[in-house]
């Protein structure tokens, strides 16, 4: 059974903290983690704007700079609670059909950044579990069909799948569209980026820069749908070393020589290209064969069956591609509710209404999955409805 509420924090009871400069008309929380204190402070002035000061008790002094939001957000009302080395951030809603959101503030993160230049270090995620299923890799050496096996999923399950759109400093081929294939981008101001730890995850691939960046697996996780990732070995070995679980499968040609025909025969590259790629690909398919980053290797022989082995390995054999995709849960967080934290559990105790006060309204927010890493983690939190405190800590009952 768990401890008595770790933490708890809801409005900033000292207001004598020195220079304490968050405007007019916001709201605060302050959570304390070693010797530091964490104003958070919202608007509602229009600007729509959060904002977290770090006091160091140690030094006496304000830690610089202020963090601010990576995503406009009213945070008039808030109430935080301390996880690890993670404050979650919880949004009131201020209509009637708000739903949750949580902003994810990871302490360590900010003061690693902070030693560089990075300000913006907080995100936003909806309080939806969406689809609860494992965002997938894939990987594998350019020409063997990696495109053409996502595109045959996302053509045949269109609002299961939502592919990543990855950034990237090298040029559009003829059909690319930006935003849709890649974000096509110049190194300046992808390594800024990098910088201001909007990226996931990136590596200089064949010459050129590739990232996945926190926004677009957010994108996907906000349509309630599944993500794909089309990155490469590097890639997807520091997607494993994060805290993002994902499924790894390794795409494998059947011979060198096919894959240079497929390679040519695609006729996007120019010939030193070809080359660079076919060089590149010997030392991938050593690694995405001998590592253990990946879950599953694939043989990209006939197209038609290994498509049929990639739809079976994620549970879609014999699924029916008209059946209802479920919706994704949300929940509503009303104006008035209080937070209690009990190991890896949050209960948000939400109060009942005037025309309703003998309606109980528990919410148990299982955290147990927030490992550290950049933010951006609170997707896919489960949380279910509960009756009392102690089903909340027995989990005995399911969310329905
Ligand atoms: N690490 C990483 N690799 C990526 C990303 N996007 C694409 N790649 C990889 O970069 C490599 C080159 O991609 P691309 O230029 O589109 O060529 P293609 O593989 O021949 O289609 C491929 O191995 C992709 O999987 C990304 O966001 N991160
Ligand atoms: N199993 C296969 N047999 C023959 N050609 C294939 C097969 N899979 C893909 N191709 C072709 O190979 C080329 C490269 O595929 P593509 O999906 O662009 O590879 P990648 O995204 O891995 O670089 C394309 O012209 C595609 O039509």
């Amino acid at each position: 059974m768990g401890e008595a509420p770790a933490f708890l924090v809801d409005d900033l009871k000292n207001e004598s903290l020195n220079g304490l400069q968050l405007k007019n008309g916001t709201s605060k929380s302050t959570t304390i983690i070693g010797d530091k204190t964490y104003v958070i402070g919202g608007a509602d002035d229009g600007t729509l704007s959060i904002e977290v000061q770090i006091f160091d008790r140690n030094l006496g002094e304000w830690v610089h700079p202020t963090v601010h939001g990576t995503k406009p957000m009213s945070c008039k009302g808030h109430s935080s609670v301390l996880l690890k080395d993670r404050i979650l951030i919880l949004k009131k809603g201020s209509k009637p059909d708000d739903q949750i959101w949580f902003l994810e503030f990871d302490t360590q993160y900010v003061r690693q950044l902070q030693k560089n230049l990075g300000t913006e270090v907080v995100a936003w995620s909806k309080g939806v579990t969406g689809n609860a299923e494992k965002p997938i890799v894939i990987s594998g050496p350019s020409g063997v069909g990696k495109g053409t096996l996502i595109s045959m999923l996302m053509k045949e399950f269109p609002s299961m799948f939502g592919f990543s759109v990855s950034h990237t400093t090298r040029a559009p081929r003829n059909m690319e569209k930006d935003g849709v294939h890649y974000h096509f981008t110049d190194k300046c101001l992808m390594e800024k980026e990098i910088k201001d730890g909007k990226f996931l995850e990136f590596a200089s691939v064949h010459g050129n820069l590739y990232g996945t960046s926190v926004e677009a697996v957010e994108v996907v996780a906000d349509a309630g749908k599944r993500c794909i990732l089309d990155i490469d070995v590097q890639g997807a070995r520091s997607v494993r070393a994060s805290s993002l679980e994902a499924i790894f499968i390794f795409i494998c040609p059947p011979s060198m020589e096919d894959l240079e025909k497929r390679l040519r025969g695609r006729g996007t590259e120019t010939e030193e290209q070809v080359l660079k790629r076919l060089r590149n690909a010997e030392a991938e398919i050593k690694e995405g064969k001998s590592s253990k980053i990946f879950d599953f290797i694939l043989y990209n022989d006939n197209l038609e069956e290994c498509y049929e082995k990639l739809k079976k390995l994620l549970g879609l054999d014999g699924f029916v591609a008209a059946a209802p995709k479920s919706a994704p849960r949300e929940i509503i967080l009303p104006m008035d509710h209080s937070l209690s934290k009990i190991d890896d559990k949050i209960i948000i105790n939400c109060m009942p209404s005037e025309l309703d006060k003998d309606s109980k309204n528990l919410i148990m927010l299982d955290v147990s999955s927030l490992k550290g890493g950049a933010p951006g983690r609170t997707r896919g939190l489960d949380f279910q409805a509960i009756s009392s405190f102690s089903e909340g800590l027995t989990g005995a009952n399911q969310f329905s």
